[in-house]
């Protein structure tokens, strides 16, 4: 910061010196204050603590099974002390740096001067006075959002409040001392922004709560009572700003969305370890984190369970390619990533529940009790409710309707419970079981012989052959993510079940790896549901299932009136000249890109080097490797293309180089400093300090759209250096 400070100071007057001294004196004072108070705190805290774990363990020690009262007042004394670990942890994080922003302003109506000192926690003094406002307060948008002059700030109720700022001063603060700080007006933005970013990585996402930006701000604030998607380029912050936006909720709503009603929802265990290890520092605990198979897994319970019948999943990336895959099988991948293979099931559905449930005249003793468009009014307006639901319902009104008849009649008590006993499962038993699977290979075996009757009502149906490729699939045992999906949707359309509740806010990341009939599946599951979606279409790794624009999504799944669309352009993870490397790859596609505008933070060259055969390639990677750690440099990658692939890397390195996670297992493999070897659909996320492409080759990587979007994310992963090693002849892609 000093840097940053001195071209202002050289054309100082010494007037303007003095002025800076006396101002830095006042700051200091203002730190020492707050440090004061936040010691005081701590002090307080660790006092009530101990009285409080003395009282739960005395609890503990009289306690007695027969005494509820006594459990509760346990759990209470532990939710309690939970609840002042956090507060301890936050003061003392907040010891060595209190705020990182002041803002100084006007209130216009009602005519207040304030001064606030913005931090990653609010600190109170005495739990009353103010010291330090949370950056997740609506006033602190201001620090994000506004520039000297007239502006203002929305509450969380989207009242406008406006204000005159006057300054905006950022701090840097290191264990208890003022290094320095600068008032917006005089040092930019994003020379502030470059010095944070040319830092080395860690192994977790980091917060960014100091240096937020203006567009960024926007997207976490809003608010969640409708959806909002993001397309970002890679690096631009879309992950972070999830993770900021889940902890602005939770503080901003507290009273309407409870954290384990939040579930985050990411393409790999690693990545979610990854971005889920920020959330402590961000103050939000106990929301869900999983994949979306684990997701769809947790909503089918019990109904199917993958290792019960012994099926496996499918992963495209596990072979090195040899040969391009049939036409059949990229047709069915699209298929079921699309709208049509969804709605194609609810149509088929609808048809089932029509030949469980008898929609006809309903006729006792010589009278129709319900008639048939009584009936089918019935199934109209309860449309949604699943079918054993509708069941029950219906058993119900025609028991009442039975009753009443007889009660008209005068007949005794028993007769009238003998009547209604004999008709109570009239329209089936609603405990009847289904199985998911049978039901979802009668709908393929429907689509296989009627296709053509779907066709005529708009759907796109691939061929026979086509299907028939995807019962052949399920009957070897081999499932993917879109069989769960179309599973869940099943079960909500049949059970009468709870699963699918408690489940208020999706914060979806890699987006575009999913086919659009997830999301569709989802607002058909949840119906109080509302979801950040963050994603890159350029990203897109599973080219034929997953989206490769937004439209259908936007338009057809979510409300274009109501939801919110944002793009992100700035790239903040990639020097200018990885940035400029990526862009050329997407230059070389058909399909639609949108710009990246990197950050300006200039580091090395991207590195292409030819070697003659494997072993000059590992030679090559070996000396990048030092070289790196020997700048450094704590987390580097070698990307392959394929598991196959990334397993021969692995141990062809491992004599001259640590590898971490030599396990063959992809699954269990957790991000870590040193040095890892991985293939590109595991990377997907991440980012490390150095990056060694492995051997892009033609053969690898066809010019087609499909593999530059493969490119894109590998290249996209490095934040400081990039090396091209490669045998043979190079991707077109990269020439
Ligand atoms: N406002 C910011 N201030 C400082 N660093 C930032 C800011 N925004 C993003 N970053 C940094 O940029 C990097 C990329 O962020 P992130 O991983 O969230 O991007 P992404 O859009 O999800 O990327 P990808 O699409 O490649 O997964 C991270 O190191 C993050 O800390």
């Amino acid at each position: 910061m000093q840097e940053l400070r001195k071209t202002e100071k050289q054309t100082d007057t010494s007037s303007e010196e003095m002025d800076y001294d006396i101002e830095r004196k006042k700051e200091e004072e203002q730190l020492e204050k707050c440090i004061t108070v936040i010691k005081q705190n701590i002090e307080d805290y660790l006092e009530k603590y101990k009285e409080l774990s003395a009282e739960t363990k005395e609890l503990y020690d009289t306690y007695r099974e027969d005494s509820p009262q006594m459990y509760n007042n346990i759990m209470s004394g532990f939710d309690q002390r939970s609840m002042i670990e956090r507060i301890l942890y936050k003061n003392r994080r907040a010891l060595k740096k209190p705020y990182f922003g002041r803002i100084d302003y006007k209130e216009i109506e009602e005519n207040d001067n304030f001064s606030l000192y913005i931090g990653k926690n609010g600190i109170r003094k005495n739990t009353s006075e103010s010291m330090i406002v949370d950056w997740r307060a609506p006033v602190a948008s201001v620090y994000y959002d506004s520039e000297i002059g007239k502006s203002s700030y929305l509450t969380p109720s989207g009242e406008a409040i406006d204000i005159d700022l006057k300054l905006k001063r950022t701090y840097e603060i290191s264990e208890s001392k003022l290094i320095d700080y600068y008032d917006a007006n005089i040092v930019s933005n994003d020379e502030f922004l470059t010095k944070h970013l040319s830092k080395s990585k860690e192994v977790v996402l980091d917060e960014i709560i100091a240096t937020i930006q203006k567009e960024q701000n926007e997207i976490i604030r809003d608010n969640p009572w409708h959806n909002v998607l993001v397309q970002g380029v890679a690096g631009s912050g879309k992950t972070t700003v999830a993770m900021h936006r889940i902890s602005y909720i939770l503080y901003n709503f507290k009273e309407k969305f409870r954290p384990d009603e939040f579930f985050i929802i990411g393409s790999n265990k690693m990545l979610l370890n990854y971005i889920t290890g920020v959330l402590p520092n961000l103050d939000v605990y106990n929301v869900n984190q999983m994949t979306m198979e684990d997701f769809l897994l947790l909503l089918l319970d019990k109904d199917f369970q993958v290792t019960k019948g012994k099926y496996q999943f499918s992963n495209s990336f596990t072979k090195r390619r040899t040969e391009s895959q049939s036409k059949e099988e990229s047709e069915l991948k699209r298929f079921k990533g699309s709208l049509d293979f969804i709605k194609a099931l609810d149509a088929y559905m609808r048809q089932f529940e029509m030949s469980v449930i008898l929609s006809e005249d309903v006729s006792y003793e010589n009278s129709i009790v319900y008639s048939k468009e009584e009936i089918q009014y019935f199934l109209n307006f309860f449309q949604d409710k699943p079918l054993q639901e509708k069941v029950d319902l219906l058993n119900k009104k025609l028991a009442y309707k039975i009753k009443s008849v007889n009660e008209e009649k005068e007949k005794r008590k028993e007769e009238i419970a003998r009547e209604v006993n004999r008709y109570k499962n009239y329209f089936g038993n609603r405990h009847k079981k289904y199985n998911l699977m049978e039901c979802y290979l009668g709908f393929l075996e429907d689509l296989i012989q009627s296709g053509e009757q779907y066709r005529e009502n708009g759907l796109r149906i691939p061929t026979s052959e086509v299907i028939e490729l995807l019962v052949k699939k399920l009957s070897a045992r081999e499932i993917d993510l879109y069989d769960l999906a179309m599973l869940t949707f099943i079960k909500r359309r049949i059970k009468w079940t709870r699963d699918f509740e408690y489940v208020r806010h999706i914060v979806i990341d890699e987006a575009q790896d999913f086919g659009v009939m997830i999301f569709a599946l989802f607002q058909h599951l949840f119906h109080t549901c509302s979801y950040t979606i963050m994603g890159d279409i350029t990203q897109n790794i599973n080219y034929d299932s997953g989206m490769n624009d937004w439209e259908t999504l936007k338009n057809e799944v979510l409300n274009p009136d109501k939801d919110k669309f944002y793009v992100l352009a700035k790239s903040y993870r990639n020097t200018v000249e990885i940035s400029n490397y990526a862009s050329r790859i997407l230059k070389k596609c058909s399909f639609t890109t949108y710009d990246i505008e990197p950050v300006i933070r200039h580091g090395k060259e991207v590195s292409v080097i030819e070697g003659r055969g494997r072993e000059e390639l590992v030679s090559h990677a070996v000396d990048i490797i030092t070289a790196a750690q020997a700048n450094g440099y704590d987390t580097i990658a070698v990307i392959c293309r394929s598991v196959e692939e990334t397993l021969q890397i692995k141990e062809l390195l491992k004599p001259y180089i640590t590898i971490q996670h030599v396990e063959d297992d992809m699954e269990n493999v957790t991000f870590a400093t040193g040095v890892m070897v991985l293939p590109i659909y595991m990377t997907k996320g991440l980012e490390f300090d150095a990056v060694i492409l492995w051997n892009p080759d033609e053969l690898s990587y066809r010019t087609t759209d499909e593999d530059a979007k493969l490119l894109y994310v590998a290249v996209t992963r490095a934040l400081h250096e990039l090396h091209i090693l490669y045998q043979g002849k190079l991707s077109g892609l990269l020439l």
